[in-house]
């Protein structure tokens, strides 16, 4: 699922990567201007400030003796997600592993430097070559002395101009790659990578946030909202044909009982010959209770007399099919209103195929407006490698989605979980 759209962020992600890192490395191995002229840097021990926090006797003197102040990027933890990177500045700096005695960087020694990078070869020697993706730990470990790079919006702009190909060409739609691209430069430009954190983890967490923040537009919880409404809870499910409406439906009968709640279904599709019967057959499967007329008959008249049997015998959910159809089908639509007007559900979701990235949004966008709806099912995330639409239709619509369809079983559905989307495309 999405697996196209995980490789492009994760392109995007080592590019920022490599490009800052590299030029962290530059600027380390440029002489120094004050060391050229023989003075020491303000902020560097001095001869008579012989620096002691090279070789810690024990861990309570990892402080630096020479430094009381930490630079405020450096006082915060190491994320969680820290790289094995940080291993062989570990080595020679023990404290770092409690995060809250991290050397300060300005504080460092050259000793300190040559000690890291000197274990970091050693390490490099015996380690595989090429193992972590192309920088040697000698140069990961001198990147872990350099201690902090700040990433400037000019080593970002090529970067963030490819994230945008990449979003748009995933099916992301324009106003929200560009919302994802606002939320990555502003996370990012001026960031400082923290000790024993990496750059890539910086970037890994700016375009999580992003992603994060369009993605969970609307979002609620759709278990406590049924469990909590007045019984029996109406839902009736729009969209256009052939996208996984029916077979929805019986998933969330599904759905419902394993969390112990009843349904009956409803054929509101009167229009096309044989959807009659289609749902009949999910509802046998499943052995559910169906109510149908026939065909040409009220849509509204279905649902009402599904109402009404769900009230007489106790029924928790009412499942309201309705007929495939497009937004300018007028007849249709207002066939849709006059369903809302008398029976006023509880929740109208809109149901399209995840496959059909910027149309399914389009759709949505074009329900919404011509009928509200509460949320969205987006089926065949089995079959879609981009993910544009998953990313965009709760920003466009403002409201969430809040299924998956993942396959062609009644199982196959899955609540729409933010946070794990974000996570399965980030890696956490
Ligand atoms: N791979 C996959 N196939 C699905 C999924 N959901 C539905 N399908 C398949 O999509 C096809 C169409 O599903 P239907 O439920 O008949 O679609 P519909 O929107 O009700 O169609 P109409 O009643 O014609 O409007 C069927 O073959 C389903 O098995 C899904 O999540 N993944």
């Amino acid at each position: 699922m999405f697996d196209g759209l995980k490789d492009k962020l994760s392109g995007f992600t080592s590019d920022v990567e490599e490009d800052v890192d590299d030029d962290a490395l530059e600027a380390e191995d440029e002489p120094d201007a004050d060391e050229a002229d023989g003075e020491a840097p303000a902020d560097q021990p001095t001869e008579s400030e012989p620096a002691t926090d090279v070789q810690p006797s024990d861990g309570d003197t990892a402080e630096p003796a020479a430094e009381t102040e930490q630079p405020q990027a450096d006082a915060e933890p190491p994320s969680a997600d820290s790289e094995a990177i940080g291993e062989p500045a570990t080595a020679s700096a023990p404290a770092a592993e409690d995060g809250d005695a991290v050397p300060d960087e300005d504080s460092q020694s050259d000793d300190a430097t040559e000690t890291e990078a000197d274990s970091a070869s050693e390490a490099d020697s015996s380690s595989e070559e090429g193992d972590d993706g192309g920088r040697g730990l000698a140069a990961k470990a001198k990147l872990m002395a350099t201690g902090k790079t700040v990433i400037e919006e000019e080593d970002l702009q090529s970067h963030l101009d490819d994230l945008e190909l990449a979003l748009l060409s995933s099916d992301v739609e324009m106003s929200v790659a560009n919302e994802i691209l606002d939320g990555v430069k502003e996370n990012l430009t001026g960031q400082t990578r923290r000790r024993l954190s990496s750059t890539g983890n910086l970037v890994r967490d700016a375009l999580r946030e992003s992603l994060y923040d369009v993605i969970n537009v609307g979002q609620f919880d759709f278990d406590e909202r049924v469990q909590q409404a007045e019984k029996p809870v109406t839902i009736v499910f729009t969209g256009v044909n052939g996208v996984g409406k029916t077979t929805s439906i019986a998933k969330l009968a599904r759905y419902f009982e394993e969390r112990g709640l009843s349904t009956v279904l409803a054929n509101g599709d009167t229009y096309r010959a044989g959807a009659n019967e289609q749902l009949e057959k999910h509802a046998e499967n499943l052995g559910k209770k169906i109510i149908t007329h026939e065909q040409g008959s009220d849509p509204t008249a279905v649902v009402y007399d599904a109402v009404e049997y769900a009230k007489a015998n106790d029924i928790d959910v009412v499942l309201g099919d309705t007929a495939g159809r497009l937004h300018t089908s007028d007849d249709l639509m207002a066939q849709l209103e006059k369903i809302d007007r008398n029976i006023d559900p509880d929740m109208t979701l809109f149901v399209d195929e995840a496959v059909a990235g910027q149309d399914a949004v389009n759709r949505a966008r074009e329900f919404n407006d011509a009928a509200e709806i509460d949320g969205a099912i987006l089926t065949k995330a089995d079959a879609d490698p981009q993910g544009g639409a998953a990313i965009s239709v709760a920003h466009v619509t403002g409201k969430p989605i809040l299924f998956l369809g993942t396959g062609q079983d009644y199982d196959d559905l899955e609540p729409f979980d933010p946070e794990e989307i974000v996570d399965s495309l980030i890696g956490e």
